[in-house]
């Protein structure tokens, strides 16, 4: 069976536990997320141990963000671990996305556009006034007019973001809950059925999945969900 358009996000400073996770979600996922508590303490070990346990594609999210140069050079760093995508953020600019792309052309650069953790009061102490839609529209033009292939969004605009820059270009939302799970730290959320209606070619799902009892059939469970849109 196709596994689902699912990244299962690994999150945990522990490397065996996230292999462990990787050998139970694989089989029903398209894509496992190695995140910022793996990577930094473990390097690319956590990349090969990962794909390893759990096949797949391999989401590297780094979440770059420094000038042009230093991303740029990160990026290369990390190109030799051949991920399917590599997280920056499109509020680095431009250039900065630019610096990515071209230094790993063979990655699908991917610009985070608004967190899905941030609801309207905290994007306007941080100086982005007006709906969350406005600033994640501007994120997505300014990234994909840099070069990024895939853009991270909240579910809740992927569809006015799939207008903005037409088809070809990965849109990967996270802030996805199945009906009925705590929200956590996420404001902008829907569930999974919510966002892949809406135009999402990847769901983001971690602590629904791996702080499930049983992390296997949480992931099958939401994939044969998604395979019946139910
Ligand atoms: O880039 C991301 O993947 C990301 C962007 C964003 O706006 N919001 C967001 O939650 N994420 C990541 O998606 C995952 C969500 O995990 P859960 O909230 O446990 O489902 C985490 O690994 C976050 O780092």
């Amino acid at each position: 069976m196709t596994p689902a358009p699912v990244a299962v996000a690994l999150d945990t400073d522990d490397l065996a536990v996230a292999a462990r996770w990787a050998g139970q979600v694989g089989p029903h996922v398209s894509t496992l997320k190695v995140g910022l508590e793996l990577y930094l303490r473990y390097g690319p070990a956590a990349v090969e141990e990962i794909r390893a346990a759990g096949g797949g594609r391999i989401f590297l999210d780094l979440k770059l963000h420094d000038i042009p140069a230093t991303v740029g050079a990160a990026a290369g760093a990390v190109s030799g671990l051949a991920p399917h995508y590599l997280t920056v953020h499109a509020s680095g600019g431009a250039d900065m996305v630019k610096a990515a792309v071209a230094a790993a052309p063979d990655v699908k650069i991917t610009a985070v556009t608004v967190l899905t953790s941030m609801g309207e009061p905290d994007l306007a102490a941080v100086g982005l006034t007006g709906p969350a839609l406005d600033a994640a529209r501007r994120l997505a033009a300014l990234a994909v007019g840099a070069g990024a292939r895939a853009l991270v969004c909240s579910p809740r605009e992927v569809a006015a973001i799939r207008a903005e820059v037409g088809p070809g270009i990965d849109l990967i939302t996270p802030g996805v809950r199945p009906r009925g799970a705590a929200a956590d730290d996420q404001t902008r959320i829907a569930t999974p059925r919510e966002a892949l209606d809406a135009g999402a070619d990847l769901l983001v799902i971690g602590r629904p999945v791996t702080r499930a009892a049983d992390p296997a059939a949480a992931a099958a469970e939401i994939a044969s969900a998604l395979r019946g849109r139910v």
